[in-house]
């Protein structure tokens, strides 16, 4: 009978849609080796920022300005060509592009779990809870697991 069907039941979870968004947004990252994607939501399950890694705004990226390979070599005009040096991070542009609300509280889903540098600006704006769907397990200057510790102390929920 017309109007008598129920809803449909099999849908994504909250959670597989916001880190479906975030590895969505992974997929506009030029970074030829890892490509990152952040999306950070608000109590009300809305989305206010997305980003993914790559070079800063207002630079050139289709004619090798800058490297995105990770040699500790200098080029011709004494510039080391790694990349670690220019990227900014998805979860930094998340944050960088949020919408003009407070983040205080907020999850951020992130496909790889934040470097410590990330994890400063995640304390500092408060956010809440932090999600990842991989978790970076090569950490040679112990950079990931200093984030680790960042968000136990300042009492970030980390998943
Ligand atoms: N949580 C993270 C970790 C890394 N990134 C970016 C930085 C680089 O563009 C790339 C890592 O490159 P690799 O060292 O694997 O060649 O991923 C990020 O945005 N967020
Ligand atoms: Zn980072």
């Amino acid at each position: 009978m017309k109007g008598s069907e129920s809803k449909k039941n099999d849908i994504i979870s909250w959670e597989e849609y916001f880190m479906g968004v975030a590895l969505l947004s992974s997929r506009r990252s030029k970074d030829p080796n890892t490509q990152v994607g952040a999306c950070i939501v608000n109590k009300f399950k809305r989305i206010v920022g997305l980003g993914y890694n790559g070079f800063p705004d207002n630079i050139p990226d289709n004619d090798n300005k800058l490297p995105w390979g990770k040699s500790s070599e200098k080029d011709a005009e004494g510039y080391v060509q790694h990349k670690g040096l220019y990227v900014c991070h998805a979860e930094m542009n998340a944050i960088v592009n949020k919408l003009s609300v407070d983040i205080t509280g907020c999850t951020m889903y992130t496909t790889l779990s934040p470097c410590n540098e990330c994890a400063k600006l995640i304390c500092q704006l408060r956010l809440g809870k932090v999600v990842y769907y991989e978790r970076k397990t090569e950490d040679k200057e112990g950079k990931y697991k200093a984030a680790e510790k960042m968000f136990k102390e300042a009492g970030i929920e980390w998943v």
